[in-house]
């Protein structure tokens, strides 16, 4: 599926929570969507799900508006950090209603999810513990098998161990069935190697949209005497420097052989660092 976005613009009241941000999101990836809190992120992925409205600029998912699109609905599975579900309903219920808005549910995934989450099936929502129902969230959202499937910091309250299993079965379940996943989190340091591809969103503009692996690839930290780092830094895009008794390290966007014909010692770097760093720069 594709999803363009066009100059799309979000204001509440006097607050611009998007600000005429446009991109594309071609075919199946799994992308990571960052920003500090405020960015927009979640005024994004409503909009996205047809859950809230544009002020101007506009969605276009495979050419269509998905605001009030029954059509899209069934291909949309947003999940949201807590409250998606009624809170009367029963886990087995949650199973029994969600196969109607998605066609391409799939059960038994969604019952082994249950036992591997070990939720009851005849606990209430409202009996859950916070992390507990993220768990059924989370069940929801990968069962559904919907060709667009968001996850907005769906995890809140679930322990380390259920959030690696998070990982591993979406990853599981992304290489056997390619999807677009769109994922929301600030827990870079553990999902970024999962994206294929990032966008960072700040104050309500995108920053950056770069595929993971040319971040990745791309990406050096060059060491040596301020002299030289700064001759070979000249003409490249730098993310960050440092100094230290007359060294200095910088990250820059260049490639290892390109830093080693200038005698400096270099190493890549990590990509978390990156992404966090990148999330964090003011003015980038
Ligand atoms: N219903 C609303 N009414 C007024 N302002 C809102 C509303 N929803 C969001 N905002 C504002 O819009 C901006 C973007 O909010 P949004 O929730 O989209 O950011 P976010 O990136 O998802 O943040 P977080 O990481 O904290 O969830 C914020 O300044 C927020 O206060």
């Amino acid at each position: 599926m594709k999803i363009e976005v066009k100059g799309l613009t979000k204001k509440y009241g006097n607050k611009l929570a998007l600000n005429n941000i446009s991109f594309t999101l071609d075919g199946p990836k799994i992308y990571g969507l960052l920003g500090r809190n405020g960015a927009g992120k979640t005024t994004f992925m409503d909009i996205l799900s047809g859950h809230n409205t544009e002020s101007s600029g506009e969605i276009l998912i495979d050419g269509e508006n998905p605001f009030d699109n029954q059509r899209l609905t069934e291909l949309i599975c947003l999940i949201k950090e807590g409250q998606n579900f009624s809170k009367d309903l029963k886990v087995k219920n949650v199973l029994k209603i969600y196969p109607f808005f998605y066609p391409n549910w799939d059960q038994e995934l969604a019952e082994n999810l249950i036992k591997e989450f070990n939720l009851n099936p005849n606990s209430k929502v409202k009996m859950l513990s916070k992390g507990m129902e993220s768990a059924l969230g989370i069940t929801v959202g990968l069962a559904s098998k919907a060709p667009i499937t968001i996850f907005d910091e769906p995890y809140i309250g679930l322990d380390a161990p259920s959030r690696k299993k998070f990982y591993e079965i979406m990853l599981e379940e992304y290489q056997e069935q390619p999807r677009m996943i769109i994922f929301s989190t600030h827990l870079i340091d553990e999902v970024s190697l999962l994206f294929e591809e990032v966008l960072i969103l700040r104050e309500g503009s995108l920053v950056l949209q770069e595929e993971s692996e040319i971040l990745r690839n791309n990406t050096i930290a060059v060491s040596g005497t301020i002299e030289e780092v700064e001759a070979f830094v000249s003409d490249k895009e730098v993310i960050e420097k440092k100094q230290l008794a007359g060294m200095m390290t910088a990250y820059v966007y260049g490639t290892v052989e390109e830093a080693k014909m200038y005698g400096l010692t270099v190493e890549g770097v990590p990509i978390q660092e990156l992404m966090i760093y990148l999330t964090e720069r003011k003015g980038a």
